[in-house]
């Protein structure tokens, strides 16, 4: 069986924190690919303040020179609200030779509780925690644990930075940073 690791989140923008879990998980569990899934509308904040179709184009941006990362639309494509007992349910359908792995950090880990109908998410995928600044690595949920070098950027410290006008090089790929200025994102005061 292929074994795939799912990376959700709004990437808004996507960080070097992202491809660096991504690619730890990866090798720690000998994973073939990891798929980046950008949700839409993320379930649980209030709306991402860029539109999909930029989010979309910047994960394609961060992910591109490395062969075993691909981005996944389905979210996207879906449009709304996704949540993710939806989406894995759909992928476990339409990829059943593959074994996947639902990846997130520890702020994530501590609001695993409040996802929807997250007994059933349990049945039907294994999720891969890793630490992260400020946030405890500690669940009731059986959650395999993945030693990372810890990484402090988060996409709100990437977008206060462009904001006061601030570098962000080696906390955002160069394909991503180029994305940004493309397409003037982020520069509203
Ligand atoms: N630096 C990091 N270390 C560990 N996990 C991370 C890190 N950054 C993001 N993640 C994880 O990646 C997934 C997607 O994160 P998301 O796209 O929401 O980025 P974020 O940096 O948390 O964004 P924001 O600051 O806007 O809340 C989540 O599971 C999150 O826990
Ligand atoms: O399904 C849920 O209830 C749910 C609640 C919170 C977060 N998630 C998923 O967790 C991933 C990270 O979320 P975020 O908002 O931090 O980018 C992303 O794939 C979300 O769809 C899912």
């Amino acid at each position: 069986m292929k074994k795939v690791g799912l990376l959700g989140g709004t990437f808004d923008p996507p960080h070097n924190g992202h491809l660096l879990i991504a690619e730890e998980v990866r090798q720690a569990l000998g994973l073939d690919e990891i798929w980046f899934i950008p949700s839409y509308e993320p379930p649980h904040k209030q709306q991402a303040r860029t539109a999909s179709k930029y989010r979309v184009e910047m994960v394609q941006a961060a992910v591109r020179d490395n062969e075993h990362f691909k981005v996944q639309l389905i979210e996207v494509n879906r449009e709304g609200k996704s949540y993710s007992i939806d989406t894995v349910k759909q992928l476990v359908e339409e990829y059943p030779n593959v074994d996947f792995y639902f990846i997130i950090g520890a702020d994530m880990v501590e609001y695993l509780p409040k996802w929807v109908q997250i007994d059933e998410l349990f049945e039907l995928i294994r999720f891969v925690g890793v630490k992260r600044k400020e946030y405890k690595l500690e669940s009731n949920y059986p959650i395999i644990e993945v030693n990372i070098p810890e990484f402090a950027v988060s996409s709100s410290m990437i977008r206060q930075r462009l904001k006061n006008g601030l570098s962000v090089k080696y906390l955002v790929p160069n394909s991503v940073i180029e994305c940004i200025k493309e397409n003037r994102l982020y520069e509203e005061k």
